[in-house]
């Protein structure tokens, strides 16, 4: 293969590289323990894509070696009845994290399930407990998605104490925790959103700029400086073909770092899953 243009972030050889730190550290564990670490993940929708990515999920942490089942559940499940699952599946001393795929079924809130985790066993670090461990600067675990940008950003050698971060995107799972991630950096972080104004003007004084909408397009050449840093998050689906949230082809000539779509954020996400897994079980007897 081609090496590709030098200002790609790129995700796929870093994984290459954190894999098989991986691996070593799930052999050690495997050694002093005689069991490996063992991820629950709660499915509470019958979605193909959903479900494709709890099968995809499952065999990915199998074939690292880890423990991996996938708890599918009806979409029209109460949430008094999926918060009771998942204190249970907390309460198994079989399972060392417990994982909620988003999207959740309607009229279960977010904030019910998170707090019907474990904190020990909240393996994306969305208990208010863990989240806030995270807002202060001294976090457990850390949400994988923006874990997987700081990863990537700090193995690539940059430096952000100071600079300019602007997220677009203010969700719980990505937008947020990234800035609190950027904030314990040292960085200056505006986190901007669809009720934010003039976001041309913070982007175009932005070093880094972060976009977590869901919205392909949403950050556009007209939008960024030369020798900004752009870090997409985005995961759509147009005509069959993944795209971030970046106009890609448009913003990368500008950019002095770029993360791709596929490529980018993407590939380290569940590493920094099995990751957290791992941290997780090692602190249960
Ligand atoms: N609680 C929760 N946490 C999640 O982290 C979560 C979730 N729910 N629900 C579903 C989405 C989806 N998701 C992806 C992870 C990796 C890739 C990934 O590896 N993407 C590759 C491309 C893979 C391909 O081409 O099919 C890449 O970007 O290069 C994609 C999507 C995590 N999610």
């Amino acid at each position: 293969m081609v090496n590709g243009p030098d200002n790609i972030l790129d995700g796929k050889a870093v994984a290459k590289t954190i894999r098989q730190q991986l691996e070593s550290q799930i052999q050690a564990f495997q050694t002093s323990r005689g069991y490996v670490p063992n991820l629950a993940v709660v499915l509470p929708s019958e979605e193909p894509d959903a479900c494709l990515y709890a099968q995809n999920l499952q065999k990915w942490f199998q074939k690292l070696g880890l423990g991996c089942f996938v708890h599918q559940l009806s979409s029209s499940i109460t949430q008094e009845d999926l918060c009771a699952y998942i204190r249970s599946l907390c309460s198994s001393a079989d399972v060392h994290g417990v994982m909620i795929q988003m999207p959740l079924p309607d009229g279960v809130s977010y904030l019910s399930v998170a707090e019907a985790l474990d904190p020990m066993k909240d393996v994306e670090g969305i208990h208010p407990y863990n989240f806030g461990l995270l807002s202060i600067g001294n976090p457990q675990v850390v949400p994988s998605t923006p874990m997987a940008a700081a990863t990537l950003i700090d193995h690539y050698g940059i430096d952000v104490s100071g600079k300019n971060v602007v997220v677009i995107g203010r969700s719980n799972v990505v937008g947020k925790p990234f800035a609190q991630l950027m904030l314990m950096k040292h960085a200056s972080v505006s986190v901007l959103h669809s009720r934010s104004k003039s976001i041309r003007d913070y982007t175009l004084n932005a070093d880094i700029v972060a976009v977590a909408v869901g919205r392909p397009n949403t950050l556009t050449a007209d939008m960024v400086r030369e020798g900004v840093i752009v870090i997409d998050f985005g995961i759509n689906f147009v005509n069959d073909r993944l795209v971030g949230d970046v106009d890609f082809e448009a913003v990368s000539p500008l950019a002095s770092f770029i993360t791709p779509v596929p490529g980018g954020i993407g590939p380290l996400t569940n590493l920094m899953l099995a990751s957290n897994l791992i941290k997780l079980a090692l602190t249960q007897p």
